[in-house]
């Protein structure tokens, strides 16, 4: 049986494979899946199977692998529009709803994002709910000042449902939750993690809610993005149209 390593392998694979052509502006998306596509994006314009690429990374760590493999670089400053992005996600409802920021990039995702005309996510089945929530906390990256009132004000929201919200410890080098510093992220905010024990009700209003927060940056509530999920499992790989 294939490991779960195999399988976001072969996704961000076939992202690049049947998405990125030559001539593109393309989203590098992160994490442990997204480096598989952009792994493939610099096999690919190595070997001359792909020409005239120009990418936009969504985080640090995605902007040094891409730039480890050659890949010529470039920013929403300089080129607004994209072709195509590839990501990973935490969550994925029916709807192809997502979870995204359990690495802690998603603001950066998200604006890179939203300027493709196609975003593609890439996941192993164990990312499919039926409801987002309690299948991952939902992360918001918020500005330092007054974090505590600022958490206070999102556990309020009504469309929050009475969600815990969770400050993210971690360390300089990794805001994955695994350390006993506050958890930096790139743009040099704090991340907090909010904990459902229900299905998330209207993802839509709840988004509405938490960027009227003052205090909120982003948040990893992606909805009405995606364009298609290639999805890995033990029956092979199958991919979701929006
Ligand atoms: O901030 C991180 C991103 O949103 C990732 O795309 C997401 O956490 C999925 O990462 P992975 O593919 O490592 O599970």
């Amino acid at each position: 049986m294939a490991s779960q390593d195999e399988l976001k392998k072969q996704v961000g694979y076939k992202a690049v494979d049947d998405y990125v052509k030559s001539g593109m502006v393309v989203g590098l998306g992160t994490g442990s899946t997204a480096y598989f596509a952009v792994e493939r994006v610099g096999q690919k314009l190595k070997s001359g199977e792909l020409k005239d690429i120009i990418a936009i990374p969504t985080s640090i760590r995605t902007k040094e692998q891409a730039a480890s493999l050659g890949i010529p670089l470039t920013t929403l400053d300089t080129h607004s529009k994209l072709d195509v992005a590839i990501d990973g996600a935490d969550s994925v409802d029916p709807a192809l709803n997502l979870v995204k920021g359990g690495g802690g990039a998603l603001f950066r995702e998200k604006i890179v994002e939203m300027a493709a005309e196609k975003f593609i996510v890439i996941v192993d089945e164990s990312k499919l709910c039926s409801g987002l929530g309690p299948h991952f906390p939902l992360p918001i990256e918020v500005l330092p000042f007054c974090v505590q009132h600022t958490m206070r004000c999102l556990e309020a929201l009504p469309a929050m449902q009475g969600a815990k919200a969770v400050l993210r410890m971690g360390s300089s080098e990794n805001n994955k939750s695994d350390g006993d510093e506050i958890a930096i992220s790139d743009n040099g905010c704090y991340l907090v993690d909010m904990h459902f024990t229900s299905d998330i009700q209207d993802p839509v209003a709840l988004a509405e809610q938490i960027v009227k927060t003052v205090g909120v940056v982003e948040h990893g509530l992606f909805t009405e993005m995606t364009t298609a999920v290639i999805i890995a499992g033990k029956e092979g790989i199958s991919e979701k149209l929006a």
